[in-house]
């Protein structure tokens, strides 16, 4: 499945026909095991339906994330923290293939380069838009920032919420995952220091 942008920046959704029909047949599959009559109206178009969503859910590995950033950026003789904070996160639990969501923060201190800053959040979407643990998406986000723009320093935060604690298993409704990752100048005191309080500031 392939998520293009058009130049009026609509974004369209192009599914391969067969990959589609075999994972809607699992679906089917799936459904009828669960107990449900796959002819019913209100499910006849379901495998269907779902063979998309999860493919929509996992577009992630159809995007290079590298890619983007380096597909923007910029010389700039900018040594400050830069911070993009409270980016949305859907991704799906590779372990109960249900969702976790959150929320990410990342900063970088440049050095020399900078990234166009819609290309954070787009990097965010290509790694979370797949099978993961919030761990992995947190260390590769990390990586992805430090080898495309080499700065000084790039850190991480992800705070989730899995569906697989909530809906299921241990069922609690409250708890909040934090994950972190941090490279050069972030492995600092003072710096993470500035990091964390900036990012725990709410615009008023
Ligand atoms: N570290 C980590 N664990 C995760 C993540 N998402 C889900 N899990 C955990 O993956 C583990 C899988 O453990 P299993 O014991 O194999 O699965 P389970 O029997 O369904 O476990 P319960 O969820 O405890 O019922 C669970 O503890 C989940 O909470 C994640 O992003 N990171
Ligand atoms: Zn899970």
């Amino acid at each position: 499945m392939i998520v293009k942008e058009t130049k009026n920046y609509e974004k369209v959704e192009r599914y391969n026909v067969e990959v589609t029909e075999v994972i809607a047949e699992s679906y089917k599959s799936i459904i009828n095991n669960l107990g449900e009559d796959v002819h019913r109206e209100g499910i006849l178009n379901t495998p269907v339906r779902a063979a998309k969503a999860m493919q929509y859910l996992t577009h992630g590995y159809q995007v290079d994330p590298l890619e983007i950033l380096k597909s923007a950026m910029f010389t700039e003789d900018h040594k400050h923290m830069i911070i993009v904070k409270d980016i949305e996160v859907y991704s799906m639990c590779e372990h109960h293939m249900l969702p976790f969501f959150g929320k990410a923060h990342i900063a970088y201190i440049p050095n020399g380069k900078i990234v166009g800053l819609s290309k954070i959040p787009r990097i965010v979407d290509a790694f979370a838009r797949r099978m993961q643990v919030q761990e992995r998406l947190t260390d590769q986000i990390k990586n992805c920032i430090q080898d495309a723009l080499n700065p000084l320093g790039v850190a991480v935060v992800i705070e989730a919420q899995h569906m697989c604690m909530q809906m299921r298993g241990i069922q609690k409704q409250n708890s909040v995952t934090t994950t972190s990752s941090f490279t050069g100048a972030f492995e600092k005191d003072k710096t993470r220091k500035e990091f964390i309080s900036l990012i725990s500031n709410k615009f008023s």
